[in-house]
């Protein structure tokens, strides 16, 4: 067996310096450090942050100062190719491998593997490609050579059949330690629970002796986030009405004069709001685009059956902040990945699938730290569509379902809550025990009694909707979500 790669950390790289001049920041943000420092001293390493947290660096700083070629499974297309256009800019030689790759370019690969000492630092992969016996060879000759430094795990929850978005082929990436037993691995997460944890470590094989292994588990909380949900009924639908007076109410603040000359002197327009809505269907999310544009507001659709041409002109359009292009109404086609910094209000049209994809979507807020809004449309009618689709489309897979199911069902607890902090409910998900400080970043924090009157004046009766039901006019008609 090969020796250990492991680390030249008797060597003791200059974090700092590597930091400023390859990624042009200028410092690391909170445990960043201790978590590259584990991963170069050859630990396995688990991390658990909230979305924005700068988990990325965390592999891909290590893999510049390491020797050998670092593995990056990731199951989306979009955050791969960010990622490693991002990381070529820095002069950093990364590729990815996935669907989307030209056959020159995967040629150039795999023929860079064959020679055992890769030129590449950052080699991004679906899980589908690990499976083959051709990747797998080449990376066993990389193995032979001890020039396989790491394998980095993102959007690790896929793993799990507890998780909300379980992945048969991430199952079979525990491969890599069956074959490279002694190589490093690194699995990163925004949303796992305890549950998804134990079983995502435990079918990655990985080794939780201290000696090998050091896990960093941040909390979820996002003080900034200010979370609300706003009650509804198919009765009486005033989403559109509810939503227009909110941003134009916000377009209106930032229209007054002393605020306008602030904004002016920084190039941005009274309008320039850039947000995210979450609709569920690509029906719904083309006509809510249209019906805002009607409204004077600068939306567009986002899903994907449109055209690569048009989404990446829409994202482009959308990150460069330019008129028309203010708020991006999508699926859950959008999301995981989007890394735009200044996006100030994320509304979910329609109740979510799952409380993990809730939180990761609203999770696209707010990420330069200042606040930002997110908030939810919920009604009893879409509890049980939601529900309804979670059941048409149930698997042979039982735990999997079941832990959709879960899910869905403390999502809706969340909803319906109106007595408790929405950040400790948050927290206490992903099973926090420490309280997090809400500075008024919740409805209930900010306004109980308005929160409680809202939510029995809102929502449709049980009664109302069990009768609809059984009429069967909750069936659900979304075919075309994503
Ligand atoms: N030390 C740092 N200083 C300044 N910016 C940083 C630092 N580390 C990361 N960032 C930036 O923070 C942003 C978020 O990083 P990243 O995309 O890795 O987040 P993430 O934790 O993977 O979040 P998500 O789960 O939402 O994708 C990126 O724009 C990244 O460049």
């Amino acid at each position: 067996m090969p020796a250990l790669v492991r680390s030249n950390s008797f060597i003791l790289p200059d974090l700092d310096f590597t930091l400023r001049r390859q990624f042009n920041k200028a410092g690391f943000r909170p445990f960043q450090r201790d978590i590259i420092r584990a991963a170069l001293d050859g630990n396995d390493v688990f991390v658990q942050a909230a979305t924005s947290f700068g988990k990325s660096l965390c592999f891909q700083l290590p893999a510049v100062v390491d020797h050998g070629i670092t593995i990056v499974v990731s199951p989306l297309l979009s955050l791969m190719m960010n990622q490693v256009e991002a990381l070529r800019a820095a002069g950093i030689d990364a590729s990815s491998f996935n669907s989307n790759t030209p056959i020159q370019e995967r040629d150039r690969i795999m023929n860079d593997l064959k020679t055992g000492h890769p030129r590449t630092r950052l080699l991004y992969v679906t899980p589908e490609l690990c499976a083959t016996d051709r990747f797998r060879e080449r990376l066993n000759v990389v193995y032979e050579q001890r020039e396989l430094a790491r394998i980095a795990i993102d959007e690790a929850h896929c793993i799990s059949e507890w998780g909300h978005d379980f992945r048969k082929d991430f199952k079979r990436l525990s491969w890599f330690r069956e074959s490279f037993p002694d190589v490093p691995i690194m699995c990163l997460t925004a949303t796992a629970n305890h549950l998804v944890r134990k079983d995502l470590l435990h079918t990655l094989g990985l080794d939780t002796k201290p000696d090998r292994f050091k896990s960093f588990t941040m909390t979820a909380f996002r003080p900034n986030l200010h979370f609300e949900i706003r009650f509804t009924r198919d009765e009486d639908d005033q989403r559109i009405e509810n939503f227009l007076k909110w941003i134009r109410s916000v377009y209106k603040r930032r229209a007054e004069d002393t605020r306008r000359s602030e904004l002016s002197a920084v190039g941005e327009r009274p309008d320039n709001v850039p947000g995210i809505i979450y609709t569920i269907s690509r029906v719904e999310c083309e006509s809510l685009a249209n019906q805002l544009r009607q409204e004077g507001i600068g939306a567009k659709p986002f899903h994907a059956k449109l055209s690569k041409e048009t989404k990446e002109e829409t994202l482009a359009k959308w990150v460069s902040n330019e008129p028309g292009y203010d708020i991006i109404v999508a699926t859950t086609a959008f999301g995981m990945g989007i890394d735009k910094n200044n996006v100030r209000f994320v509304v979910h049209w329609r109740l979510p699938k799952s409380f993990e994809g809730y939180y990761q979507e609203a999770g696209r807020a707010g990420r330069d730290g200042n606040a930002a809004y997110c908030f939810l449309y919920y009604s009893r009618e879409d509890r049980d569509r939601v529900s309804n689709l979670i059941m048409r489309d149930r698997g042979a897979d039982k735990p999997n379902f079941e832990a959709r199911a879960k899910s869905l069902q403390v999502l809706v607890e969340y909803c319906e809550s109106v007595n408790a902090c929405r950040h400790k409910m948050i927290c206490k998900y992903f099973s926090e025990t420490d309280t997090p400080a809400c500075d008024y970043a919740c409805d209930w924090h900010k306004d109980s009694a308005d929160l409680q009157r809202r939510f029995l004046r809102g929502l449709a009766s049980e009664e109302w909707v069990s009768t609809q039901k059984e009429e069967g006019l909750l069936d659900v008609h979304w075919d075309d979500y994503e």
